[in-house]
């Protein structure tokens, strides 16, 4: 019997290499150590109903990735998002409609990773710390010491600073991995009893602390007792806040919301900070993902690509379809 393809990490692109696998009649088992699937398209349940802290919508420009979207929309996981589209340069707060089609997870982001694991084997809370090759197959340890195998080949879907030293016995991916940088973001949420007085569902934030709100409930299949927004500071602002309190973070982007958005912002009835630490590579790759085909162990994620949840999911579906190249 063929030993079972481990995958570690079930963001989009470990699931998305999973189904590639599976579908063509390989075993696969994920290692996820979250206690659900998503990584950053994840969804937090709180108090004023489930909030999308991550991923925000997703574009679908490339065939493949298309035809995933139209499944999955198909199966009641995923909806068009059309919200009112501003954005704030030179201090001026100006509608920005456009004709992109954006899509979001129903009733909430993390739907479609929780779609897209279905039956499939997953390891949840189980953080492997290291990959070891033996003489015919890999095996898995995680950060409680249990091992985990043997398995036929190995997909590193993680990001990349997390993924290095799982490759380290493939130093020259390790080395790609290695000079992979990835930006923070601080994102915060904030929920209101009386709906904001303003037209605005969206806006692209070009100054300034912010670089993105929404109003989280307008997205479809949203609970909608309060009015939740959610802002994310940018790049250089969140790494320049790194270790700021989520108190202060909550307290400056609430501050720099309230001074675009034009209308009274009375105190939030509830709020919350995360801080993504790897949210984004600081510079989109080609890469596909990474593979060393004699070794028998692929990386992919967003990171080998656009750096957004389409380019995660084909990062994961390359790495699923060169290993079956190699199999051949
Ligand atoms: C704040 C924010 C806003 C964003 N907005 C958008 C947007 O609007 N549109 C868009 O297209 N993209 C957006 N993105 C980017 C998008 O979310 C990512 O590109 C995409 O989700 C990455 O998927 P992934 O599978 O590569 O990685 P991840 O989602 O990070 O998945 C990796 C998984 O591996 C797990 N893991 C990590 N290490 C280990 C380990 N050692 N063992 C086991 N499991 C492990 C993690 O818990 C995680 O679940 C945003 C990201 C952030 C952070
Ligand atoms: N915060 C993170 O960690 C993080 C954020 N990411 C953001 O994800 C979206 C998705 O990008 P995608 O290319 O799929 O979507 P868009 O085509 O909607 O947006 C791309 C950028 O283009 C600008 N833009 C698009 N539409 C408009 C508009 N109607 N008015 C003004 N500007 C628009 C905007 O860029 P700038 O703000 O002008 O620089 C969009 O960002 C995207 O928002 C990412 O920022 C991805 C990964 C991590």
């Amino acid at each position: 019997m063929t030993a079972p393809i481990a995958i570690i990490g079930a963001g989009i692109a470990g699931l998305s290499a999973a189904h590639v696998l599976n579908t063509a009649g390989h075993e696969v088992h994920l290692f996820e150590k979250s206690r659900g699937s998503g990584g950053r398209m994840a969804s937090k349940r709180s108090d004023v109903g489930s909030l999308d802290l991550g991923a925000q919508y997703f574009t679908a420009r490339d065939r493949r990735f298309i035809d995933a979207v139209n499944q999955w929309r198909a199966k009641g996981c995923v909806a068009e998002w059309d919200p009112a589209l501003y954005q704030y340069r030179a201090g001026a707060l100006t509608p920005s409609q456009d004709e992109q089609p954006r899509w979001v997870g129903t009733p909430r982001m993390s739907a479609i990773t929780r779609a897209m694991v279905g039956d499939l084997p997953v390891s949840f809370g189980c953080r492997i710390t290291e990959a070891f090759r033996g003489p015919q197959h890999w095996s898995l340890q995680d950060a409680e010491g249990h091992n985990h195998g043997p398995f036929s080949h190995v997909i590193i879907a993680i990001p990349a600073p997390q993924a290095t030293p799982l490759l380290a016995t493939a130093p020259k991916l390790a080395a790609v991995a290695a000079g992979v940088v990835m930006d923070p973001t601080w994102s915060a949420a904030l929920a209101f009893k009386t709906p904001l007085e303003t037209r605005v569902e969206g806006c692209f934030v070009q100054e300034g602390e912010l670089d993105w709100f929404a109003r989280n409930r307008c997205k479809p299949g949203r609970e909608a007792d309060y009015d939740t927004w959610v802002l994310h500071g940018t790049s250089a602002w969140s790494r320049a806040h790194l270790d700021a309190s989520k108190e202060q973070v909550i307290e400056q982007l609430h501050g720099a919301f309230a001074e675009i958005i034009g209308c009274a912002v009375p105190e939030p009835a509830f709020t919350l900070a995360h801080r993504w630490l790897y949210a984004r590579p600081a510079q989109s790759h080609q890469w596909g993902a990474l593979a060393d085909a004699d070794l028998g162990i692929y990386a992919c994620g967003d990171w080998c690509g656009t750096g957004r949840v389409e380019g995660a999911w084909l990062s994961g579906f390359d790495a699923a379809s060169r290993l079956l190249d190699h199999l051949q």
